[in-house]
C-alpha cells in the first residue's frame, strides 16, 4: 500500500482535493478530523488544554470553544506550539492506526490529509508528499470568505505556517489550484493516474507476503529519513 501525504497551505484547497480523491472510492484520513476528535468532552486532550488555557476557552456545554482557542493561539506562537504539543502526538497515532487498518483492508492508496505534514516532519514518513498550491493572495480570498474573517484574522492563520512557496519543494506531486474547480478536477484525475502507475503491482505482492511489505516499506522510509535533510528536489 501507498501512504499518500496530502497537504499544501491554509485554504489552498486540500479538503476540496481530499473530496475528489474520497469520490473515487481512495480512503482518506484527515488529521483535522482526528484533531477535532482528541478534544472531544471527556478526552485527555481537553483536560490538557483547559489545564493551560483556562476554563475560558470551553462553551457553556463544555465543548471547546474553537473560534476562541484560534484567536488566542494564532496570534502567540509560545501557546499555539504548547497546544500542539497536547494534540499532535495524539493524532500522529491516530493517523497511525488508521493506516494499519487501511493495509489490512487490502488497500492500495492511502491518502493521509495533514495541513502540517511539513512542519511537523511526519514527510518523512510517507511515500509521496502531494503538495496544493494556490498564490498566497488567493489563499488569502479564500480564507476570508470560507471563514467569515478579516485579512488580519486570515493573515495570522496563514503566518503560523511554513509559506505555501516553501512547502512545495518537499513535493513529489504540485497541485496547482489557482484556477477553478474544473482544473483542479482535472489535475487531481492526473495525479492520480501518475500515482497509479507508478505503484504497479507491488502493493499486491506487499499485500500478499506481509513481511515482504513490511520490510520494504521499514528500508524505504528509513532511507527516506536518514538521507533527506533538507528539502528534496521537486520531481514533477
Ligand atoms: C485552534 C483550533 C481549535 C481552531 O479550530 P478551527 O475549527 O477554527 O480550525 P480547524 O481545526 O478547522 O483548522 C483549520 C486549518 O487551520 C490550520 N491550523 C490548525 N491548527 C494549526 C496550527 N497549530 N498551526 C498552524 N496551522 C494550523 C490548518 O491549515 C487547518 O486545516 C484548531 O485548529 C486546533 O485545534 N489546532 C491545533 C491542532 C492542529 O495542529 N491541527 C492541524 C492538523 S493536525
Ligand atoms: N479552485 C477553486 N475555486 C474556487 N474556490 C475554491 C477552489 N478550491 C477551493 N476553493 C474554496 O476555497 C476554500 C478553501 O478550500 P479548502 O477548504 O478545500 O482548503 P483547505 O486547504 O482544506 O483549508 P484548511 O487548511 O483550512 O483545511 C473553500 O471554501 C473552497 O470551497
Amino acid at each position: 500500500m501507498l501512504v499518500v501525504g496530502l497537504t499544501g497551505g491554509i485554504a489552498t484547497g486540500k479538503s476540496t482535493v481530499s473530496s475528489s480523491l474520497k469520490s473515487r472510492q481512495i480512503p482518506i484520513i484527515d488529521a483535522d478530523i482526528l484533531a477535532r476528535e482528541v478534544v472531544q468532552p471527556g478526552t485527555r486532550g481537553l483536560a490538557q488544554i483547559v489545564d493551560y488555557f483556562g476554563s475560558s476557552v470551553l462553551l457553556a456545554d463544555g465543548s471547546l470553544d474553537r473560534r476562541k482557542l484560534g484567536s488566542i493561539i494564532f496570534s502567540d506562537e509560545v501557546k499555539r506550539k504548547k497546544l500542539n504539543s497536547i494534540i499532535h502526538p495524539a493524532v500522529t497515532r491516530a493517523i497511525f492506526w488508521n493506516i494499519v487498518r487501511c493495509w489490512i483492508r487490502g488497500e492500495k492508496i492511502c491518502i493521509v490529509d495533514v495541513p502540517l505534514l511539513i512542519e511537523g516532519g511526519l514527510w518523512k514518513w510517507v511515500g509521496r508528499v502531494v503538495v496544493v498550491y494556490c498564490s498566497t493572495e488567493i489563499q488569502l480570498q479564500r480564507l476570508m470568505k470560507r471563514d467569515n474573517s478579516s485579512r488580519e484574522e486570515a493573515s495570522a492563520r496563514l503566518n503560523s505556517q511554513l509559506p505555501i512557496s516553501q512547502k512545495v519543494e518537499y513535493a513529489d506531486i504540485v497541485i496547482e489550484n489557482s484556477g477553478s474547480l474544473k482544473d483542479l478536477e482535472a489535475q487531481v484525475s492526473f495525479s492520480l493516474t501518475k500515482i497509479e502507475r507508478e505503484l504497479g503491482w507491488s502493493w499486491r505482492i506487499s499485500w500478499l507476503f506481509p513481511p515482504f511489505g513490511v520490510l520494504s516499506a521499514l528500508s524505504v522510509l528509513a532511507w527516506r529519513a536518514l538521507k533527506r535533510k533538507g528539502p528534496p528536489a521537486r520531481r514533477t
